[in-house]
């Protein structure tokens, strides 16, 4: 059961977690934060900048403390042990016992959206990204069930009292999400009191380890800071707005790169569809940004999607020496099986005729991005206040406007990309031959056409 937040600094006090001039506090639209208590500065070039925390190195919850854990824990080691994992059993040092922690405030990641708050998702990069996130919870959820049903600690739990639910599953992951870190020795971690911290754009802080292994906030060289004001840190300063509020339930558009990842689908109706989306074994994308002004588009499945075998692409099934039967991917005549993830420089690069396929790769990925944008633009459902939160609805509105604007772009510059490559010297005479093709075949029609009269 959590604590309430007051009992923090006797929580503290008890963990010999040091807070050192600075203290939780509520702020006005991010939840807790943490403040300081005097005027504060580390002027710059300072190697040993002021300590703001420091937590003991056996608070800090990565994937070796819940190994540790499991050997104190029998209940949870059975549960690692049902789905698959095994805790090694050598000698180390015993962790100490995890005491309740004070209450963090609510988690807004999209997975923990309502039903009526996710619509303002439609049609944004992350209306895909959420759904699979949610069945892949849903997947993992039923796994640990299935798996520890004979368990009857876990049965009780999971089966029987309901005590535990897949709402619970959700919420963890996103508090995870939310709240890790990754520490320089002990990699992804959650860190109490750490996890206190907001982000700015302009942060006066940073974490770090020391030399025992504590996990430590420090102020940055050439910050100051006056009594009462915040302290933040950086979550990131090249995560896309989809990316943060996926990961925070925010953005910031002071501190987000322009770009936004999109699903792509195979032609519905080419042949090789199947074969194209095993070889590529990923979920297809495009990945649009505005790099310096200028909007950069790439996508190695939209290369796989334009070619067919009169470019040079073929599909081969290998038997191995074991008898087992691979699918590989032959560009023109040369195995490229494990370079699908380069697929876009390789065919770029050796095609005959580039600017053709890339005219056809435009034509496509510009396609999708209208699609995209049709759906930004549609009219949402009604939201009032009384079904969804104020928070989302802010974030969702702000996601939209960032990704519309984005699209609009990205659809201008493929545009402009297209005329340039209609001028293109390759293009026209490639067109100019088709166009000769296409009469030559309806003069053969329309001879066919006579003779089935005569
Ligand atoms: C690591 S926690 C920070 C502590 C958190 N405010 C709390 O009350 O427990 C990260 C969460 O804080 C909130 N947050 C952090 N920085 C923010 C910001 N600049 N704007 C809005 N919310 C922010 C988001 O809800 C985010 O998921």
């Amino acid at each position: 059961m959590a604590l309430p937040i007051q009992d923090l600094p006797a929580w503290a006090r008890l963990n010999d977690v040091s807070f050192d001039n600075v203290e939780v506090t509520t702020t006005v639209d991010k939840g807790y934060g943490v403040v300081s208590q005097k005027d504060l500065a580390a002027p710059e070039g300072t190697v040993e900048t002021p300590q703001l925390l420091a937590v003991p190195h056996d608070l800090i919850l990565n994937s070796l403390a819940v190994e540790e854990h499991a050997k104190e824990d029998k209940e949870f080691k059975q549960l690692l042990e049902a789905v698959g994992h095994h805790t090694a059993d050598n000698n180390v040092a015993t962790p100490r016992q995890r005491s309740a922690l004070p209450a963090c405030s609510t988690v807004l990641l999209p997975t923990v959206w309502t039903e009526d708050e996710r619509p303002l998702l439609k049609g944004t990069s992350l209306e895909v990204a959420v759904g699979a996130k949610l069945r892949a919870l849903d997947n993992e959820f039923e796994m640990i069930r299935e798996a520890s049903s004979d368990i009857p600690y876990w049965n009780g739990l999971l089966w029987h009292s309901g005590a535990v639910s897949l709402k619970d599953w959700v919420h963890l992951d996103a508090l995870y999400r939310s709240r890790c870190l990754e520490l320089p020795k002990s990699g992804e971690s959650m860190v109490p009191c750490i996890d206190m911290i907001n982000h700015s754009s302009d942060p006066s802080a940073y974490y770090d380890q020391n030399s025992d292994y504590e996990a430590v906030l420090l102020l940055r060289p050439g910050a100051s800071m006056s009594k009462g004001q915040e302290v933040t840190i950086s979550y990131g300063d090249t995560k896309s707005a989809a990316e943060m509020l996926f990961s925070y339930g925010f953005i910031d558009p002071e501190s987000t790169s322009e770009s936004l990842v999109l699903p792509l689908a195979p032609f519905p109706d080419d042949p090789l569809a199947k074969a194209k989306l095993v070889a590529f074994g990923k979920a297809p994308k495009v990945h649009v940004a505005r790099e310096s002004g200028s909007i950069r588009w790439d996508s190695n499945f939209a290369y796989l999607k334009c070619v067919n075998e009169e470019d040079g692409l073929d599909f081969r099934i290998l038997q191995d020496n074991e008898g087992n039967q691979q699918l590989r991917v032959f560009w023109q005549d040369e195995d490229v099986t494990d370079q699908i993830s380069e697929f876009q420089k390789l065919v770029a690069q050796t095609h005959p005729l580039p600017e053709v396929l890339r005219l056809r790769v435009a034509v496509s990925v510009q396609e999708n991005l209208e699609i995209h944008l049709e759906q930004l633009k549609s009219e949402l459902p009604r939201h009032d206040s009384s079904t969804v939160r104020e928070e989302c609805l802010k974030h969702g509105l702000l996601l939209r406007q960032i990704e519309t604007s984005l699209l609009e772009d990205a659809i201008q510059a493929l545009e402009q990309e297209k005329n340039s490559l209609l001028e293109a010297e390759n293009v026209v005479a490639y067109l100019g031959s088709m166009e000769t093709s296409n009469s030559d075949l309806v003069g053969e029609e329309a001879s066919n056409e006579a003779d089935d009269f005569s």
